[in-house]
């Protein structure tokens, strides 16, 4: 019987050595490491199939980690281990082709599924950065009633039946994607494929390839002939994830596709017409890409026939009340528990908090929370510490309070450690914070932050 092979990468000696003891009871073979540079090691020798890292690492970290198995093989996924502290990074690693995170205390059942989900997922490399929707297959699609929601089903309703190429704007995990199915699924194309493509996790030498398609001999490693997601997806719907995200050679052949509406293999001389539909989505500002010289001018204007905003979970709390019960019976289904509900005293966290990571967020967060819950409700105590004090915090208006102080405080040393994390790349940090460029700057003028 074939083991899978698992590398498990964190400076907790202990806390290895238990879930190397845990995996290994369920069949799978473990090694371990405790550093980056023994996570390098292991890579090379013990060849792992999966690979679970700490986030933070004593000599570089895990996002480090996961940059190098992304450039040397990419078709190893990796599930990132965190405390809840760090989860905004979390939640970039994603963006950077993590397969998934998990927040520490790390429960054994989670992580097995995880561990699932990821060797399913897995395969070919870039496969991660493709999902394609089943014709038919069902989403239950939530439709918020707080007026922000109400005016953005009210474009999706509008722009669906039309050809037009629609850019998705919003911050991460706030269902961007989903508007893209809504939209498809309202769409004379329903019944043809939608295929997403995450631009982000795109291994950049191969995004060509996996879009447009290749022929056997054109780069080392076509050992076949290959279609792209365009021919895969004709007559149907396109959803370029992180579109900002693509190179600027990339970005010319699709402007070339769109305008000519064929597509070339790489390598080949023979076009094949193609009939999509393109959406795009960006947590970035494209138009300050554009202003910068990183994003094409021409092809922006093409994909941004028509933008829709999705809004931050923050900005219609009015709708959490919605999500968290959606959320409540898709855990309970999946977790086959019978959870009823969530105390006050949640509720009024979950009305209080951040949401950095949106409806994502909120998702994770309360299946956490089922998962750790024994009785009919969901007590305050299966809720991370961190996400008490956050919440606390912002909802002091107070500027004088102390508490806002430490919150500014941390604010301030999260913004210095991620710099130094992204080597003082700006645009690197802002993503990572998951905020855009100009508040970046913003906050550094705040803070004094002179660089
Ligand atoms: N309208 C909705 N109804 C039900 N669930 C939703 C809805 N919108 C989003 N979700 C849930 O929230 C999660 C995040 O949504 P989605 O992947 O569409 O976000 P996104 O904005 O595309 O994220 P990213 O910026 O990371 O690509 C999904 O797993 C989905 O389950």
């Amino acid at each position: 019987m074939h083991m899978i092979r698992a590398l498990v990468v964190d400076d907790d000696v202990t806390f290895c050595l238990m879930l190397k003891t845990f995996l290994m009871k369920k069949g799978f073979e473990v090694e371990t490491a405790f550093s980056y540079s023994e996570g390098v090691r292991q890579l090379a020798k013990f060849n792992p199939e999966v690979i679970l890292t700490d986030l933070r690492l004593p000599d570089k970290d895990g996002i480090d980690l996961l940059e190098k198995v992304m450039r040397e093989k990419p078709q190893i996924p990796v599930i990132l281990m965190t405390g809840y502290a760090d989860i905004r990074t979390a939640v970039q690693a994603m963006k950077l082709g993590a397969f998934d995170y998990v927040a520490k205390p790390i429960s054994p059942d989670e992580i097995l599924a995880t561990i699932g989900a990821a060797l399913t997922a897995g395969g070919k490399s870039g496969s991660r950065a493709v999902r394609t929707i089943g014709v038919g297959e069902k989403v239950s699609y939530i439709e918020g009633k707080s007026p922000l929601a109400l005016k953005t089903l009210e474009f999706v309703k509008l722009v669906a039946p039309t050809s037009m190429s629609v850019l998705i704007l919003g911050e991460s995990g706030t269902g961007k994607e989903f508007v893209a199915r809504r939209i498809h699924n309202l769409s004379s194309r329903g019944n043809k494929p939608f295929i997403a493509i995450d631009c982000g996790a795109l291994p950049k030498d191969l995004a060509a390839s996996e879009l447009f398609g290749h022929v056997k001999g054109s780069f080392t490693g076509a050992i076949t002939d290959k279609q792209g997601q365009f021919e895969a997806a004709n007559g149907g719907t396109l959803f370029l994830d992180e579109v900002g995200n693509l190179s600027y050679d990339v970005q010319m052949q699709l402007l070339r596709v769109i305008q000519e509406r064929k597509v070339r293999r790489v390598g080949a001389n023979a076009e094949v017409p193609v009939d999509i539909r393109i959406l795009s989505a960006t947590n970035e500002d494209l138009k300050q890409a554009v202003a910068n010289g990183d994003f094409r001018e021409d092809l922006y204007h093409r994909l941004n026939e028509f933008s829709i905003v999705v809004h931050s979970l923050r900005e219609r709390k009015s709708d959490l009340v919605l999500f968290v019960s959606h959320f409540l019976s898709v855990a309970n289904a999946e977790l086959n528990r019978q959870v009823a509900g969530f105390s006050e005293e949640v509720m009024s966290v979950f009305m209080d908090y951040y949401w950095p990571g949106n409806l994502r967020e909120l998702k994770n967060v309360v299946k956490r929370t089922v998962l750790l819950t024994h009785g009919d409700m969901v007590e305050i105590g299966t809720l991370p510490n961190e996400m008490i004090a956050d919440s606390q915090c912002i909802s002091l208006g107070d500027s004088n309070s102390p508490l806002k102080g430490a919150a500014a405080k941390s604010e301030q040393e999260l913004i210095l450690q991620t710099l130094e994390r992204a080597k003082y790349n700006k645009t690197k940090t802002a993503q990572l914070l998951n905020i855009d460029r100009k508040t970046l700057y913003n906050k550094m003028r705040q803070y004094n932050i002179d660089l």
